[in-house]
């Protein structure tokens, strides 16, 4: 698992100003922040990718580099998952684009939710790296839903999980079911509440991003 804030970086101030609670109310401002930690991300994932050699023609000779393999598909989760997606989208842009609408449905009495998933437009996975971006991973619910409905669209070469802020119950829960998936997080945090929120978190990332949803 890869914690991109166990080494201190400019990444930190994003990251801090996700979680702040004035400054989040700068809607551009929170949706901006998971773009530029999405960017950093980008680039830690890209480094653990696989190159081969590529000649570039230069005006003045040939020059000799290593180049991807083969370009990612990038996924992410409807509604949060968007203005970090941006960031990696921004970094890998040659990439095909996979976007899943999944959602924790009304909470029961206790708080417990389920899934609620309608919409997906998938991209051929089999044998691709699929690198799934979603900025909070909190029971990891919404993780295995969608990477259980992803299987009928072929199977992964790899399979990365990026989120913002994780929990080690997230984290856990999805490595049950997918013991292979590769994980990098923005900051790995505590604990949930007794509502399933991140704690201390930043909040609810979706309404943080696009306001509150009725
Ligand atoms: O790990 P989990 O317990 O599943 O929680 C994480 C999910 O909850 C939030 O989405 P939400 O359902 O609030 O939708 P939204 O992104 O539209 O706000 C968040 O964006 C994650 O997708
Ligand atoms: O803390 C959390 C947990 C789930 N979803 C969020 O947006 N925030
Ligand atoms: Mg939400």
């Amino acid at each position: 698992m890869f914690v991109l804030s166990e080494t201190p970086s400019i990444a930190n101030h994003f990251i801090a100003e996700l979680r702040d609670i004035d400054i989040q109310k700068d809607r551009m401002r929170f949706r901006r922040n998971m773009e530029r930690l999405g960017e950093m991300l980008a680039y830690e994932v890209s480094k653990s990718l696989t190159y081969e050699t590529a000649q570039i023609q230069t005006p003045l000779g040939v020059s000799e580099t290593l180049l991807l393999e083969q370009q990612p598909v990038l996924g992410t989760i409807l509604r949060a998952g968007l203005p970090m997606y941006q960031g990696f989208v921004n970094v890998f842009d040659r990439a095909e684009s996979a976007f899943i609408g999944a959602y924790r449905g009304k909470p029961n009495d206790d708080y417990s939710f389920d899934i609620e998933m309608q919409y997906t437009a998938m991209p051929d996975l089999e044998g691709k790296v699929l690198i799934l971006i979603d900025p909070m991973l909190a029971t990891g619910k919404s993780v295995i839903r969608t990477l259980t409905s992803l299987r009928t669209f072929g199977k992964p070469a790899s399979l990365h999980l990026v989120s913002a802020i994780a929990t080690p119950e997230g984290v856990n829960y999805v490595q049950q079911y997918f013991p292979e998936a590769k994980f990098w997080i923005g900051a790995l945090d505590e604990s949930l509440n007794h509502k399933y929120y991140i704690v201390p978190g930043l909040g609810d990332a979706g309404d943080l991003a696009f306001g509150e949803k009725m």
